[in-house]
């Protein structure tokens, strides 16, 4: 897909002015492949996990490996901030697009307005739009509501610092499920002084009810380029996960005040390779508008990631090279799919398992 200049931006952005499908967005992809199917009940359920219970740790550390996804519930999030985080969400998607084009990520930024990032990779538009925020929200905020931009603003920042906490907390029990302390990874110790957490972007996404559900995509299939995100989603139906090594995508049923954790690929990369990034993607609906914020955490971005040392002896060498989270962005905006493989250091042996190898047979 050619890249769309900004001025060509609003003619695809302007979800709700089509009343039908156009040819820019329609998927030649079947999307009824299990979709429908999982509730809380189903044992191929992605797992609830409650962070009160004292097991959570074993149960996190399950999920990781099997699916690489799971939701949390008791995080301490109150559920009046993900219910403004999602107003002050949809009000921004509903504002004019003049007004939205006036904060549109530049061509080489992170931040702001446009389409989905990862749409120069395949040669159909997704039907959604998308704000990021890297960073402060008010320079943006304030193009989008000149009169007012602090609320929004409040609302952005008090999110982030409950996610930051939430995160630095998941990722340690991620990692203390590895058998990892916090001696063994300095630049994560909350002990450590003037630690101040990794790093993060919030991603805010919206995805409008659509003519023709079945031959359009949200957001096409990724992994997240992260330690961890957790998603809030709205309560329609829309995010679906492909379990490590299979062969159905199965949907994650919105759950009232529960988050969702993906396992990124720079934990992939920290677990040297125990636990799968995993691949997910946004379908869409014909009669409701869906809404997501997704916070996405990784390390300072002067600390480089590699294999932990305590996961590589001379029976499980380190897979990948070391790599800082800058540069891994850099590498997944060149290669998307393929940036995983082109950081490993080495072949699969005949018989391991490479967890993010979404081709390979599985074994054992
Ligand atoms: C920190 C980041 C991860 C991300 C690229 C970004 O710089 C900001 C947006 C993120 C996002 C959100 C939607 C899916 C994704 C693949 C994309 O295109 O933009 C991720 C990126 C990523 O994880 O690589
Ligand atoms: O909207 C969703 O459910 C998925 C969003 C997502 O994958 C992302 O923002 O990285
Ligand atoms: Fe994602």
């Amino acid at each position: 897909m050619p890249s769309i200049t900004l001025s060509d931006a609003h003619k695809f952005l302007d979800l709700n002015s089509f009343k039908e499908l156009p040819d820019t967005h329609a998927w030649t992809l079947q999307l009824d492949d299990g979709s429908g199917s999982c509730d809380g009940a189903d044992p191929d359920a992605v797992p609830i996990i409650d962070l009160s219970d004292g097991g959570a740790k074993e149960l996190i550390g399950h999920a990781c490996k099997t699916w690489g996804v799971f939701q949390v519930i008791n995080h301490d999030v109150p559920k009046f901030l993900l219910d403004e985080m999602e107003l002050a969400g949809k009000g921004l998607f509903s504002l004019p697009m003049h007004q939205k084009l006036k904060a549109a990520r530049g061509a080489d930024g992170v931040s702001g307005y446009g389409v989905a990032r990862i749409s120069s990779f395949f040669p159909k538009l997704m039907w959604s739009e998308g704000f990021t925020i890297a960073g402060s929200p008010a320079d943006h905020a304030r193009q989008l509501w000149p009169h007012d931009h602090h609320k929004f603003c409040d609302t952005v920042e008090e999110y982030q610092k409950a996610m930051k906490k939430l995160a630095g907390r998941v990722m340690w029990l991620i990692l203390g499920s590895l058998g990892v302390s916090e001696d063994d990874v300095k630049w994560a110790s909350p002990k450590k002084d003037g630690f101040q957490g990794g790093c993060a972007a919030l991603q805010l996404n919206s995805y409008p009810a659509c003519p023709d559900p079945d031959r359009a995509m949200g957001l096409a299939a990724h992994t997240d380029s992260t330690i961890l995100t957790i998603l809030h989603q709205s309560n329609t139906k829309g995010l679906q996960v492909l379990r490590e090594g299979g062969k159905r995508w199965t949907t994650v049923p919105p759950q009232p005040g529960a988050l969702v954790v993906h396992v990124g690929d720079l934990m992939h990369i920290l677990s040297n390779g125990l636990y799968p990034s995993v691949l997910h993607r946004a379908v869409v609906n014909r009669t409701r508008h869906r809404f997501s914020v997704a916070y996405l955490y990784g390390p300072p971005s002067n600390v480089k990631i590699s294999p932990l040392s305590k996961l590589v002896d001379h029976y499980h060498p380190p897979l990948y090279r070391s790599i800082t989270w800058t540069e891994y962005l850099g590498t997944k905006a060149k290669h998307f799919d393929k940036a995983l493989t082109s950081v490993r250091l080495c072949a699969p042996r005949t018989g391991f398992v490479d967890t993010n190898d979404h081709n390979s047979v599985r074994v054992g």
